[in-house]
């Protein structure tokens, strides 16, 4: 039954309409003792589920909850020597609290299409009202960290029921930009 499968606790009951006009809040990690609090101050954008295993979730989540902001967005208000990066060969530097495992937010510093956007998870804002999920993204990649190959069906059917699109990779809008970026670094397109 596709209603059983979970995808993450925040969307299982349905998917929350945020408000467009959300300009940012502090993400708050999930240790009692010391939280580490980070200020993003604007906008965030392609918000998103996503299944690969590199994401931070929350336990039982299959999917995580993952935005980007600009980099001159994001600073670290408190607690910040609990910060450690997860894998520094890693394009995204997801600076995660090393007591309670909560990544707090994931710079992308190298030549890319996503150069100067950091990676969040709105989840952890302690404001309501961030923009809600619009697709999902790395669905497959669920498989590496325990989902039965068995279940995709009924866990692809549950994301279009929740009005996330499915795909195995990120959606085309994001897509195009990846690719549009090569293009133009390798001089095959020039508009
Ligand atoms: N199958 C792999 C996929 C990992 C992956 O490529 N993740 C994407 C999406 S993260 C948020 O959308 C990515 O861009 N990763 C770059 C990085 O992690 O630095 C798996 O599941 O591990
Ligand atoms: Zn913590
Ligand atoms: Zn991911």
């Amino acid at each position: 039954m596709p209603s059983q499968v979970s995808i993450h606790p925040a969307l299982d009951g349905g998917v929350k309409a945020g408000q467009a006009n959300f300009s940012g809040g502090t993400l708050v990690c999930a240790c009692t003792d010391r939280p580490v609090k980070v200020a993003i101050s604007g906008a965030i954008a392609h918000n998103h589920a996503c299944g690969c295993t590199k994401c931070w979730k929350p336990n039982g989540a299959a999917f995580s909850i993952v935005a980007v902001t600009a980099h001159e967005n994001v600073k670290v208000l408190e607690n910040g020597d609990k910060l450690a990066v997860v894998d520094p060969d890693a394009l995204i530097q997801r600076h995660a609290c090393e007591a309670c495992g909560v990544h707090m937010y994931g710079p992308v510093e190298r030549d890319h299409a996503f150069k100067g956007l950091d990676f969040i998870h709105p989840e952890r804002f302690q404001e309501s009202g961030w923009p809600e999920p619009g697709f999902a993204a790395f669905v497959s990649s669920i498989i590496e960290s325990g989902t039965p190959p068995s279940a995709m069906a009924s866990v692809r059917s549950r994301l279009k029921e929740l009005h996330l699109e499915p795909y195995d990779c990120l959606n085309p809008p994001l897509m195009d930009a990846i690719a549009t970026w090569a293009a133009k670094k390798a001089g095959t397109l020039r508009e």
